[in-house]
């Protein structure tokens, strides 16, 4: 089925509401529809300006326009002797023009003065003779080679004029992107904000501390979720755990102001999964309700519903009598509702990761823009042959080893042994990847470990 937004409703049904019949979209439709979700929560998001120290590893919310022509002025490239004319040249005794200097002396016809690299060429200069192409004669310069016009001068604008459009938005601020800003005028950029997300973490099953016992596991969501999705460029609000108590998740979730509410567990339709229940309540839309992949299949992802809208206070001009009024009545601009959205990760935590990275995480890249910054996956020859899911995408935990992806055992859903062992996961196309096969791998937020040392001998299949 092809996943719309919102999705197509039958006649007289209102099943895009939570609660609605079940019914899973193909892996790259959800992908699709998260993006969608994303960018459309990410109208009216105002870009904030941030000191360039701070930018590093953010998406540019605007285009990077040069604020000055560069180089600013005309600008000595080499060591040497700025000269005006034909030589040979009498050397001027004042001594060198060094960069930074505001304004040197103007070069005669005739007449060499010493100069640096960078520094502003003075007006009325032809070219600049290197030091090692040069030779002194008392008062007179020589050249040893032949002088170009223009030689050895960068001229003012060569590399941008002011205005000009050096980067498009939302290009990744690099190390290089911000030596560029800073040398463009910018004492900051603007980035979107970060989106502010809440993790749920449900079930009354899990233990935060200690070793299993009596049932009881412990809780592998609540310490990974989070810095994963600091690592992923969001402001991770709280780490909640709730028991399996759906009062607690609809007062939860409907109180939460993050921009995506992640809830882990619940998914399913066991006695105490209220994930659906809860969102139907809450008016929740549901964009996409489970998903053809492996594992994961039960995760969801819904849009809240709006906040109610507020009006917003203006200031009027103030008056002789009421000269500091402080709110006006009458003209009331109303704020825009700002969209948000819960994604339901699946308890089994391979599960949970699945739909992270099939919902969570193209969301979020909308949101600020980074999709369009972010090179599509790469695509890589799979080692060995892949058992696919009949009808099914498969999310497998891979290392790349020798420029091929290999597969790694421990890849059940409940299992997290392979994908911390893994620099990628691979999407197994329905019936299986064979030996060579070039397929998209996720990245993983942090640094891939291709030729290092594996720890993950016994991962290997
Ligand atoms: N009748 C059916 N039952 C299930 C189906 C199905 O299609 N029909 N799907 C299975 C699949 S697949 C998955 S995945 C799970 C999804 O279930 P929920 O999202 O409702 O998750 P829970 O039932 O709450 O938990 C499932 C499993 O994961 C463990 N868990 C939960 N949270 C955590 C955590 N934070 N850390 C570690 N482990 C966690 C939980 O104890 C359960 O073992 O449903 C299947 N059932
Ligand atoms: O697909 Mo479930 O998500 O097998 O664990």
């Amino acid at each position: 089925m092809t996943l719309k937004e919102p999705l197509p409703v039958a006649p007289g049904t209102d099943d895009t509401r939570a609660g609605g019949p079940h019914r899973a979209a193909a892996w790259p439709e959800a992908r699709a529809a998260a993006v969608r979700a994303g960018a459309s929560a990410r109208a009216g998001r105002a870009p904030l300006g941030v000191p360039l120290g701070q930018a590093l590893g953010q998406v540019m919310a605007e285009p990077l326009l040069a604020l000055t022509d560069l180089p600013p002025f005309d600008t000595s490239a080499m060591d040497g002797w700025a000269v005006a004319g034909p030589g040979p040249w009498t050397v001027r005794p004042e001594g060198a023009v060094l960069a930074g200097q505001a304004s040197p002396a103007v070069t005669a016809d005739g007449e060499a003065v010493r100069i640096a690299t960078g520094a502003r060429v003075p007006a009325g200069t032809t070219a600049v003779v290197r030091t090692e192409h040069s030779r002194t004669e008392g008062a007179l310069l020589h050249a040893l080679r032949e002088v170009v016009p223009g030689q050895d001068i960068r001229p003012r604008g060569q590399e941008c004029r002011a205005g000009d459009e050096l980067l498009p938005a939302g290009t990744a601020v690099t190390p290089a992107v911000l030596g560029l800003a800073a040398a463009a005028g910018y004492d900051e950029l603007p980035v979107p904000p970060r989106p502010r997300v809440e993790i749920l973490v449900l079930g009354d099953e899990l233990l935060t501390t200690g070793l299993p016992h009596d049932g009881l596991i412990r809780d592998a969501l609540g310490p990974m979720l989070g810095p994963w999705l600091t690592a992923l460029g969001a402001d991770v609000l709280a780490t909640r755990r709730i028991g399996d108590e759906a009062e607690e998740l609809y007062a939860a979730v409907t109180g939460s102001t993050a921009d995506l509410v992640l809830t882990t567990g619940g998914t399913a339709a066991g006695p105490v999964d209220h994930v659906h229940g809860v969102l139907d309540k809450a008016g929740a839309t549901l964009l996409v309700d489970g998903v053809k992949v492996r594992p994961g299949h039960p995760m969801l992802l819904a849009r809240l519903a709006a906040e109610p809208t507020r009006p917003e206070p203006t200031r009027p001009d103030p008056t002789p009598s009421d000269p500091t009024p402080s709110v006006a009545t009458s003209s009331e601009r109303t704020r825009p509702a700002r969209v948000r959205h819960l994604v339901g990760l699946p308890g089994n935590p391979l599960a949970a990761v699945s739909g992270l990275l099939t919902l969570a995480q193209p969301l979020l890249a909308a949101l600020t823009g980074a999709a369009a910054a972010a090179p599509a996956p790469p695509r890589v020859p799979v080692r060995d042959e892949v058992h696919g899911h009949p009808f099914d995408t498969r999310l497998v935990p891979v290392v790349r080893r020798g420029g091929r992806a290999v597969a790694l055992r421990f890849n059940g859903p409940a299992m997290l042994r392979g994908i911390a062992a893994a620099d990628g996961l691979a999407v197994i196309p329905p019936g299986g990847a064979r030996p060579g096969q070039e397929l998209d791998v996720l990245d993983l937020p942090w640094p891939a470990a291709e030729g290092a040392v594996p720890a993950q001998g016994a991962c290997f299949t």
